[in-house]
């Protein structure tokens, strides 16, 4: 079975995990940067990571190699061409304004090398969300709001990434307060490596739309009931997961009791460079690990587009485009 095929939204997927090592040393080369790494295998030799931090501590340091715009757009590029491949018709797609900025780098940089690319791509939409480093602390994500908000129109949500424990979403009430007053949605990183408090917060003090990752929900019985109850999108990457050590294993990966709880589940590829796969993996070793027919990848294409941010006659025609989708 091919899931390529079946249109789909890829809602979680960070622009700068889409980083791949050869692009990673020909724009080292061309912007003059030393990487302290012998070469493309040896730096894919370096794609274990113990947990969520030790793979953040990598993420960072490569990103040196983006620079310029073009450096953006040429990233950017690759990835829709590899998801519209995949069946992806729209993407909203994260980037973390704070880890430019820190460089140097400037936001209209970023910008322009991003928009570029969405604008030349063919047969795929795309969004941008900017993520406020949480592991930065509140301050931060407020002053790094201020540099976005006069760009306000160009994004479609704000976000919160990086490491988790330690740093829960109540501290970004009033940051998120002043993204949605200006406008914007939310969505939040939740329940990964951090708990189901976590994902309670995002919910009652961030107002999200959608919940990234969300995994550990299910030690909350609760808070399931009520995610299930209410239609909350959670955006599921287990290929991650299991490359973060959050679950032991594919097979071990609580996806189908997730979806037998009945909670809004879509699929997704979070850093598909660092993981090992993009979206259209996601879908096939999902579907050969946990035996999902046709009808169950189709919801989730489907279940995608329903928790994307598309207009809804947008949406809509998508989903048309998927047997027994429209009209639900
Ligand atoms: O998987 C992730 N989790 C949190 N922050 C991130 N930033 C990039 N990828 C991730
Ligand atoms: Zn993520």
């Amino acid at each position: 079975m091919d899931a390529r095929g079946i249109p789909k939204a890829e809602l979680h997927v960070h622009i700068e995990g889409t980083l791949e090592p050869e692009m990673a040393f020909a724009l080292a080369r061309r912007n003059g940067v030393t990487l302290p790494y012998a070469g493309v295998e040896d730096l894919r030799g370096r794609y274990a990571y113990r947990d969520l931090q030790s793979f953040l501590d990598l993420y960072y340091a490569l990103m040196d190699v983006l620079r310029e715009a073009e450096d953006f757009y040429d990233l950017a590029a690759a990835y829709l061409a590899r998801a519209a491949a995949d069946g992806v018709r729209h993407a909203e797609i994260f980037f973390d304004p704070q880890a430019h900025l820190r460089r140097g780098v400037p936001l209209e940089a970023v910008l322009e090398g991003l928009e570029g690319a969405i604008r030349d791509a063919e047969g795929v939409s795309a969004y941008l969300i900017p993520c406020f480093l949480r592991d930065l602390g509140p301050e931060a994500a407020m002053e790094t709001l201020t540099r976005l908000l006069p760009h306000a129109g160009r994004f479609v949500a704000v976000g919160l990434d990086s490491a988790e424990v330690g740093y829960p979403p109540r501290l970004f009430t009033d940051v998120f307060a002043r993204a949605r007053a200006e406008g914007l949605r939310a969505v939040a990183h939740a329940g990964e490596e951090g708990p189901p408090e976590y994902i309670r917060e995002a919910l009652d003090l961030l107002r999200v739309s959608r919940i990234d990752h969300g995994v550990r929900c299910l030690e909350d019985p609760e808070l399931v009931a009520r995610l299930a109850g209410e239609g909350i999108p959670l955006t599921v990457c287990p290929l991650s997961n299991v490359r973060l050590a959050v679950v032991p294993s594919l097979a071990e990966h609580p996806l189908p009791r997730m979806l037998e709880a009945g909670l809004m589940v879509t699929l997704h590829s979070d850093d598909p460079a660092y993981f090992g796969g993009y979206v259209g993996d996601v879908y096939r070793r999902s579907a050969e690990t946990f035996g999902w027919d046709e009808a169950t990848l189709r919801r989730l294409g489907a279940d995608s587009l329903r928790a994307s941010f598309l207009p809804a006659g947008e949406r809509d025609r998508l989903l048309g485009e998927i047997p027994g989708a429209a009209g639900h």
